[in-house]
Formats: structure tokens, sequence, C-alpha cells
């Protein structure tokens, strides 16, 4: 039964911070049975977050995949009628069980990466938003990426039982910053208009839920329209305006509604929910965001939790009602379902000129592959070792498969493969398409990779499915780090296996050893990023190690060309076991992808972190053989394609540390010659002296560069959005660009309204969103509503030197209030008295 793709979920909670995604999730839970008791944020017990640094922070850092069913499963064989009463749409969906795959999604900004990552693997998401605030930067941030992965989402608008909660506005807000038109499914019932948050009004199946004051949300009565015009007619008016709004909402986006209309003579009340939960699926689907229901409730006063549960079932899509899944093999980007049936044609991944052109259609592979899926998490638990949540696209995962790890280039068998619930984990033979589950004690994946299992069952899967990638993200640049050093000798062994663990855990820290210093240096998004890398290695991995201070990842850059520079290396100079190299570099300013053609023929280029390495060796034809007969070849243990990879890696080596300040180098191209007859000593030269002459010959390049003043400093330019109340803005705009620096690019919400409208013409116009009257706006006039609670949005480009510490000036020009988010945009080059500024900083931190 449970094999059963229609009645799967995969969702996320997506919101800004502190809005109750944790409190909701703890409901949720609760509810379906698998915790006996309300978690409660504050006291630091839910189940979601559950790592210690987590609790002591309260915000949620690492996304938890949980699987619940909701309804809570019957212990009863499955009613057929019932199911056949669903797929015919007499009933809705949600009366059946569902499995529910939960993805508690990353919270602070820091890690909006950790977001996007975890993101790609939902069908669809609840935007939790406090009701008070409305929506904030943050949530318009998340609520863009998500978009980005066209996710179907729903709105739940929380804390409405918090003085000053404005439903109403926060529904105007979500019109015009997340840019659809709020389809209201609920609407709140506060107790005669104005007194508490007691419950909801379902605007599609016409009944008020009134919650048991200060129960667990289990004891509901429900009021049909009845029994709501006699004891609430009020609200039942509200009802009534609310059903039509949500009508024609629905009419205006899907045609079937608007011949429900017609069918039902034009009387909103007579549309059946069948109906408009059908047209809402519709509309979801695309996941263009066009049309966004909303829901209300306060899930730490247990109200509101149960129907938005019922939505995910009833709005939100399976995984086989998705659209297929983007993939990338080499350089040919393309959908899996494509792939599978062989329409997709791969370009060859060697990116010679010539090989350029192979391009093949890629047949049988639906034969081969039996199975992928994408690694989107990696826990270390205490007792059950290495976790690794894996999401299933295609085929199916079985217990004991080899899986080839096409990130990693590496096999491991998935011995263990589990399902988690909130408090137990369940072993499972299988898990097939559209499935979330765990693999066990797994030894290398790291989060983000994509593991693939072959019906060849080799180590290394045939080409290219070698190179298969799923939903394959950029990461973005690190821009602070730090040192981090053992305490002790000893410790030294089991501090970077401990740091090996946290990069299996989240790919967008950095480790570097500086081979000069033998400094190990941890790079990251944020400083909250690093600072919790620090208590996860010290406080629950219990490594011995001190981080050092927390600093900017500046870059340096070349200004002008070198020369070419020859140097042969000899370890026997120094000693050690033979290998001998050479290698010819000349390092030049990169900006833009340069030309192939300008190469040579069997040219390899590997763009890095916004470098080129190319490796030229004109002397040999594709192959590795020589053009003529006066050339030498290479010797018998070597193919150009390691020479190639060798000299790559001795660049990548020196452009991670540059010669002014130690900082990695970036746009920078550096071009490596072979010259068998110089650079080649028969059996002496092994791939490892190859590197060390490449990463020589590149530092050589770079010192002349030095020497003739040719290296500039670049620094983080940062996206930042801000968000804060009128009264605020002026302040903060000259803030931002006087004191910091920075660029305004928009502002306010106006603008972005223009903006909207430009993009969606004869859409979202505030004035034609439905929103019911707040209470406090009762006996107040009209157009209050517009000046509560107004949040505007500030987008401007800002160095980050200038932002670090800016949360708390912000939140002290704005009365706690204000909120950002920040991203990098780009780095640039620092000029005049900035960088003589930083330079004097730097040499006299030194
Ligand atoms: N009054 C009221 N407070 C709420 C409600 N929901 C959550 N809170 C409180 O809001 C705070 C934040 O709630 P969380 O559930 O931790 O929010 P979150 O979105 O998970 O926060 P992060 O994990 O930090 O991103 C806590 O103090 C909650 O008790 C609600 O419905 N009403």
């Amino acid at each position: 039964m449970w094999q059963n793709t229609d009645r799967t979920r995969n969702i996320g909670i997506i919101a800004h911070i502190d809005a109750g995604k944790t409190t909701t999730t703890e409901r949720m839970l609760y509810y379906s049975g698998h915790t006996r008791r309300i978690g409660d944020v504050d006291e630091g017990s839910t189940v979601t977050d559950f790592l210690p640094a987590e609790r002591a922070r309260g915000i949620t850092i690492q996304s938890a995949a949980i699987t619940f069913n909701w309804p809570p499963q019957v212990d009863s064989a499955e009613d057929v009628k019932t199911a056949e009463a669903v797929a015919s749409q007499s009933l809705p969906r949600s009366t059946l069980s569902h499995r529910i795959n939960l993805i508690d999604t990353p919270g602070h900004a820091d890690f909006t990466f950790e977001v996007r990552r975890s993101l790609r693997i939902l069908d669809g998401a609840v935007c939790v938003l406090d009701g008070v605030a409305g929506v904030e930067a943050q949530t318009e941030q998340v609520w863009n990426q998500a978009a980005d992965w066209k996710i179907p989402r729903i709105a739940y608008v929380n804390k409405l039982d918090r003085d000053g909660a404005a439903f109403g506005q926060t529904v105007r807000e979500i019109g015009v910053r997340l840019g659809g038109w709020p389809a209201l499914c609920q609407i709140p019932w506060f107790e005669g208009g104005r007194g508490n948050f007691c419950g909801v009004v379902d605007v599609v199946n016409l009944v008020g839920l009134k919650y048991a004051s200060g129960g667990d949300g289990k004891s509901i009565t429900t009021y049909n329209m009845t029994h709501l015009e006699a004891e609430e007619p009020a609200l039942a008016q509200e009802l009534r305006k609310a059903r039509a709004a949500l009508v024609e909402v629905l009419s205006e986006h899907d045609d079937a509604m608007v011949e429900a209309f017609l069918d039902a003579e034009e009387d909103h009340l007579a549309i059946t929910p069948a109906q408009i939960l059908s047209c809402i699926r519709q509309c979801l689907n695309a996941g263009d965001g066009k049309v966004i229901p909303v829901f209300a409730g306060a899930s730490f006063r247990n109200i509101g939790v149960q129907p938005v549960l019922d939505a995910v079932n009833n709005m939100l899509p399976s995984p086989a009602e998705r659209p297929q899944a983007e993939v990338s093999i080499g350089a040919t980007t393309g959908y899996l379902d494509d792939l599978l049936a062989g329409r997709m044609i791969v370009h060859s991944s060697t990116k010679s000129k010539s090989s350029r052109q192979a391009v093949v259609p890629v047949v049988g592979i639906d034969k081969t592959l039996k199975g992928c899926a994408l690694a989107f998490k990696v826990v270390n638990d205490s007792r059950k070792g290495m976790l690794v949540y894996i999401r299933v696209y295609s085929g199916t995962i079985e217990r004991n498969a080899l899986l080839y790890n096409t990130n990693l280039k590496q096999s491991e068998r998935a011995t263990n493969l589990l399902r988690m619930y909130a408090n137990e984990s369940v072993p499972v033979q299988s898990l097939e398409a559209g499935q979330i589950g765990v693999i066990a004690g797994s030894k290398y994946a790291r989060t983000g990779d994509t593991l693939i299992s072959c019906a060849t069952n080799k180590a290394v899967p045939p080409s290219p499915l070698d190179q298969l990638q799923l939903r394959p993200i950029h990461v973005p640049p690190p821009v602070f780090f730090a040192s981090i050093e053992p305490n002790s000798l000893k410790d030294e062994k089991d501090m970077h296996d401990k740091l090996n663990l946290l990069l299996r855990e989240d790919p967008s820290l950095h480790v570097t050893q500086d081979e000069d210093t033998g400094q190990t240096l941890i790079s990251g998004m944020g400083e909250l990023h690093l600072e919790i890398a620090r208590d996860r290695l010290v406080g629950d991995l219990k490594a011995n190690a001190t981080m050092g201070k927390i600093a900017i990842g500046y870059r340096e850059t070349v200004t002008q060309t070198s020369r070419s520079n020859s140097k042969i290396f000899d370890s026997s100079a120094r000693g050690d076991a033979k290998g001998k190299a050479g290698c010819t570099a000349a390092v030049e300013p990169y900006r833009s992808r340069t030309l192939m053609d300008e190469h040579s023929d069997n040219a390899l280029q590997h763009e890095q972190d916004g470098n080129l390495v190319i490796v030229e060796a004109p002397t040999l034809d594709r192959k590795g053989r020589p053009l003529d007969d006066d050339c030498v070849s290479l010797p018998g243990h070597l193919t150009l394609n390691e020479v190639q990879s060798a000299f790559t890696n001795g660049a990548l080596a020196a452009l991670a540390r540059g010669p002014g300040f130690s900082y990695p180098m970036r746009n920078v191209q550096v071009t490596l010659t072979l010259d068998p007859a110089k650079h080649i000593f028969g059996s002496d030269t092994s791939y490892a002296s190859l590197t060390a002459a490449a990463r020589l010959a590149t530092i050589a390049a770079f010192r002349e560069v030095s020497s003739m003043g040719g290296i500039a400093i670049m620094e983080p330019v940062m996206n930042v959005d801000i968000g804060a109340d009128d009264a605020s803005i002026g302040s903060i705009i000259q803030d931002i660009s006087s004191s910091r620096g920075g660029q305004i690019v928009s502002l306010g919400d106006n603008e972005e309204a223009e903006a909207n409208a430009q993009a969606f013409p004869r859409e979202i116009d505030v004035s034609r969103i439905y929103a019911p009257k707040d209470p406090f706006e009762f006996g107040s006039s009209a157009g209050l509503d517009q000046q509560v609670n107004k949040q505007r949005s500030i987008k401007a480009k800002v160095p980050l030197k200038e932002m670090v510490g800016y949360l708390k000036h912000l939140r002290s020009m704005t009365g706690g209030r204000g909120t950002f988010t920040m991203s990098v945009d780009r780095f640039e080059r620092m000029t005049g008295q900035r960088e003589k500024a930083l330079i004097a900083e730097l040499r006299g931190g030194a």
C-alpha cells in the first residue's frame, strides 16, 4: 500500500527566522501520533531541532527529514471504497492516510545555501508567516528560492493569537511582496469579531472550526453555515465574501472554475469543495506562485495545524505529479526522463576543441540505471553512525545495492536502509522513486552527492552514467574564514577526522591547509556559519581544538601578465624519495571564458573559483603522441590526461594562496605548458612531482607579477535585502549609502509593486486583494490598514566589510524590528583609500 507514490508528500516548511516553523512541525508530529507530548521550542525539547547547538540558539540550523502519516494510519485494512471515492474526487484526498516526508529547512540568512540545497528535493512547501510581522525579508528570499525550483507553495499565517496580529495586512503583503494572488482558504475566527483568536473558518468546506480554549488542539467544534449564521452572523457574512473572493481568484487562473461557477448558476456557495480543490491543485502545480492558498492559525495555541496538514494532502502534489528532475552529464543539462528515454544528447565531457562537437544521444540507460538518488543531508548520529538522507528520483535503491557516487567517483554498499520517524527509525528493504529515506553507516557520501545503482553492478558504471548529476547547484564562494588549531599535537589527527565529518555534513564549509605554515583554515558563508561549525566541532564532536578570530575572506588577483616561468621540481634535492618533473607557467588577469579556439587542439581547461587553468602540450597530439619525429614522447607510465590533471592540481594549489597576503587568488588565468623534452625525466617523473612542479612554476609567475606591483586585493560585495518599518527607511538608506559605501538598488513596496505589475500585467493590484478586516481595524477610519505595520524593503549592494556587525546596528536604528539577509554578489577589486586602509590593517594585525 505504501508503495503508492500518489500518497506521498515530500514537503518543506519555509519561513523567516522565528516565524514558528519548529513550533508548527512539533504540532504536526503530535497530531500524527508520532510524539506523545507537544515539544516546546522555548524549553529546548523539540524533535526537529535535535543538535545541541540548535537547541541552545533556538533556531533550526540543519534540515531534518522526518516521516509521518497524516491522517494517522488506521490499523484495519484500507477501505477500498474510500480509495475509490478519493480517486473519483467525491472525497478529498485527506480522507486517506498519506506518508508525509517533512524536510525542516534552516531559517537563518547564513544558511540560505543550505535552504536552497534542501529545497531542491521538495515537491511542495508550506511557508509559515508571523501574523504580526507579516512578510519579512527572508520570507521573500526563501519564497523566491522555492520559486526557482518551481515548488508549489501554500502560506500559513501563524501567531494570530498575538496582540497586533494582522491577518488582513499580511494577506495584502503576500500579494504585493510575494507577487501572487492570495487565495484565502481560511479566515481567522476572533471571538465576537475582535476578541481572542479561537479558530478558523474554512472557506473551501464552508465550516467554522472552533478550538477548545487552552487544549491540545484535538477538541474542535465544527459549525456549519446555518450554525454560524445563528451564532456568529458577522462571521458567516465574512465567510460568504471570502468564498466569492476565492472563486473569483481561481476563475482568473483556471477556466474550469469559470465553468463550475456557471454550472452552479453563479452561486459561489454552490461550487463543491472537490471542484475548488481540483482547481487549486491545477493552479499550484505550475509552481509559478501566481495563486497562493492562505491558511490561518496559532501553532503555539494549537489552533489551525490539522487543516494545514489536510491541505498538504489535498493541494500539494505527489512526487508523481511533479515535472521531471533536471540532470547534468558533464557540461550537458537536461531532464531525467529524457535521459532515461534516450532523448538526451550528451556532449562529450572532454573540453578539447574537436571532441566538443562529438555529441551522442545516449540510449539504453533505462536498462542500466536501476536507481538514482540525491543525498540531501548527512548527519553524524552518535548511535547509528553516519546517516545519509536521500531522495530517490528514479527506479529503486535496494538494501545492499552497490551505489556509485558520481561526485566522489567512488562506490559503496547501502548495507542499511532506514526510514526515519520522529522517534524511531525503521529498516526497509528498498526505497522507490519519490521516497525519502536514510542510508545508515555510509562511509563517504556527502550532502549534495548523486548516488546511482546500476544493473552492471560493477564498481564504476558505464560512461556517461558515471557523470550523472541530479539537480546540480552552484555553491557560492565562502566569504569568512578562521584558523583552527588542535590544542596539542596528539589532537591533530582527531581534529582532522572530525573536520572531515563536518565537511560531509555541510559541503559549504571549506577546509584548507596552508602548505607553508601548516595552518588549517576553515571558511564558510557567514560569521554565524563558522560559529556553528565551531560549536559543532568543539561542543558536539568534542574535538580538542581552538578556532581563531573569524575574518573576511578577501581574494587576491593579478593586474599584470607574467612571462613564462619554468621550474624543475627535484625531490632528491630534498633527500625525499625520487621524483623529478618540470613545468612552465604564465599568469594573467582572467575576466571571462577564454575561447578554446585560441589554444592548441589538446589543451585542457579547468575553471574553478573564478580562475581558469589551461594546460597545453603543443608538441603532442590529442592522444599524447608526438606530433612529429623530432618531438619527445611521454614515458609509458604516464598518459597526457594524467599529466594534465597533475598540472591542474599544482596550479590550483598555488591559486589557493596568493603572494601578497595569503588570500586565495581570483580572476586569474594560469597557462601551463608541457614540453616533454624539458619536463619529463623518464621513470623519475611521477604524478606527485608533476603537481609539485606546476605549483612551483605558478608560484614563480605570481612572484614575478608581485615584484612588478601587479597584485591587488578583491573584496566580497554582498546583495543585501533589508526589511524595516516605513519610519526607519530614511536613516537606513542614509547609513547604507554614505557610511557604508553601499549602492541602493531598489526601494520599498511601491517600486516592487510596479516591477511586479510589469512582470505580470493586470496582476497584484493591492486594492483588488480580498482580506477580512483585522480586529483592530473595527471602528477605525478606513485606510488605517495600509499604515499599520507597513514594511518596506531596501535592496542594496554593499561591501561585506561594511556589513560586519550590521544586525546590531540595524536593530538599534529600527527599535529591534529591522531584519536583513545577504548573499555574495561578486568580488570587486579594491582601490584607493579602501585598499590602503585594509593593507595597513592587515599589516598591523600581522
Ligand atoms: N504567541 C505565539 N508564539 C508563537 C507561535 N508560534 C511560535 N511562537 C513562538 O515564536 C518563537 C519562535 O518559534 P519557532 O517555532 O522556534 O520558530 P522557527 O521559525 O522554528 O525559528 P528558527 O528555528 O529559529 O528559524 C518561539 O518563542 C515560539 O514559542 C504562535 O502561534 N503564537
